[in-house]
């Protein structure tokens, strides 16, 4: 159950809060090219999921801060690096050469789902499911915090998983064509 459900909504919990009040840029961009891969008057199907490519580049920036699963062997960077702490999908999109990384391989550089012998065997799975959800959630509805909770408490709680140390509630409202 940790594995295959809590993973998925965490992860699917720190996106949402990331785009929603801090990154609304990031959102809107999102929400763009949904409506150019899945259209308006559409739903999200599989057939879209490989082609949204910049949600796909937020899901990993999200993990790149938010890793779900945090209780690897700990590791520290073997350089210093500037900014590292600032959310931008952009990375993943080829600026900063990590556009070539998924989660296939044994890369020791961005291993959210592990690496090796040891490599999470839902990776299939969860990649679908996370861009599904997301997708749907965001080419249908805007989402914003609740009125009066601007100052939205953005930690993380160390658990087995990774959570929200304030669960995140989230309005939607119908996203104007
Ligand atoms: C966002 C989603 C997910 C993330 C970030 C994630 C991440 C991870 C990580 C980091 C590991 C540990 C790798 C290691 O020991 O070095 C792992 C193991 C595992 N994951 Fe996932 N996972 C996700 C979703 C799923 C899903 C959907 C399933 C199953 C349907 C799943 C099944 C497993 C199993 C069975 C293991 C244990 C593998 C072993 O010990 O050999 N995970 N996952």
């Amino acid at each position: 159950m940790v594995a295959g459900t809590e993973t998925t909504t965490s992860l699917v919990e720190c996106v949402m809060a990331e785009i929603m009040q801090r990154r609304r840029n990031v959102m809107e961009r999102v929400q763009e090219e949904l409506a150019q891969i899945v259209g308006p008057n559409n739903i999200v199907e599989e057939s879209h999921l490989s082609k949204l490519k910049y949600l796909d580049a937020t899901i990993k920036e999200t993990t790149r801060l938010h890793p779900v699963v945090p209780l690897l062997v700990p590791r520290s960077p073997s350089k210093t690096c500037t900014n590292p702490s600032e959310f931008n999908p952009e990375r993943f999109l080829g600026h900063e050469g990590m556009d070539k990384y998924d989660f296939k391989e044994n890369n020791l550089k961005y291993f959210p789902f592990g690496a090796g012998i040891r490599l999470c065997p839902g990776v299939p799975l969860a990649e679908k499911t996370q861009m599904y959800i997301l997708a749907s959630l965001l080419h249908s509805f805007d989402w914003n915090l609740p009125k009066g909770d601007q100052e939205h408490d953005f930690s993380d709680k160390f658990c087995v998983t990774l959570r929200k140390r304030k669960p995140l509630v989230a309005i939607p409202s119908q996203k104007v064509a």
